[in-house]
């Protein structure tokens, strides 16, 4: 599943960042063109923002028939439920991945770590080390500094059994005040005993937010 659902408004290029060009070629393209050609994917979808449909079917064109493009949502968790639904009535076993299209330049080596994962655990995120001192604030104080060894940086891919995934979505979506800002956070918090495998993430997958980012974005792109 390539997340392409939102409308970029921090980076605020009056398109949905996905569709800007980077490097010659829409954002978008990278992680459809990753993906597409990955050797343990079955199925590739493309949850798009409503309204810019046709530009992800024209970038998954040249793929015939292998990448489906959906309507996206008006959050990421509305998206993510949206690609679930595409999947239909796909097996409880199956494995799947959600990725952010804003991190464009994914790799098959992280697909494949997420994949390889899967065989062992019914979650896998991909993270990072924290290189700042990340505290917690409320009311302009400092309430808790967390030891750094112990933080991690999330990024995506995050992939799941499917029958996991939508036994934590089931819960969450009775909770009146669910809110979640990812996938694996869904699962942590409605279905805790299930553990989340942490595989190595990747700098390159930065994810393109704010207008700076579009600048390194460019040079991610000169060297693929
Ligand atoms: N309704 C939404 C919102 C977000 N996403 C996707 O989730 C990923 C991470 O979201 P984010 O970086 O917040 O993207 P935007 O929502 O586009 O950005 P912003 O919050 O600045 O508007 C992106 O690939 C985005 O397209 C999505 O599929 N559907
Ligand atoms: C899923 C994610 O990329 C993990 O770091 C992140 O939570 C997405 O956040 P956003 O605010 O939707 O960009």
């Amino acid at each position: 599943m390539i997340l392409a659902g939102g409308l970029g408004l921090r980076v605020g290029a009056g398109r949905p960042k996905q569709l800007i060009e980077v490097g010659g070629r829409p954002l978008l393209a990278y992680p459809v063109e990753t993906f597409a050609t990955a050797a343990g994917l079955d199925r590739v979808i493309v949850v798009m923002a409503s309204g810019h449909v046709a530009a992800a079917e024209k970038l998954a064109a040249p793929y015939g028939g292998r990448v489906e493009v959906v309507e996206g949502g008006e959050t990421r968790t509305a998206s993510t439920l949206k690609a679930m639904e595409a999947m239909g009535d796909e097996p409880g076993d199956t494995r799947v991945l959600f990725h952010d299209a804003a991190r464009a330049f994914v790799g098959h080596d992280v697909l494949d770590r997420c994949l390889a994962a899967l065989e062992t655990h019914e979650s896998v995120a991909v993270a990072l080390p924290v290189t700042d001192t990340v505290v917690a604030v409320s009311g302009g104080l400092v309430r808790d500094m967390p030891p750094r060894p112990s933080l991690a940086r999330f990024q995506t891919p995050q992939g799941f059994r499917l029958g996991t995934l939508r036994a934590a979505y089931e819960l969450a979506l009775r909770d009146p005040e669910f809110v979640a800002t990812d996938d694996c956070g869904v699962v942590h918090r409605y279905l805790p005993d299930v553990p989340i495998r942490v595989v190595e993430g990747d700098e390159r997958l930065l994810k393109v937010t704010t207008p700076l980012d579009l600048v390194v974005a460019e040079h991610l792109a000169a060297g693929r």
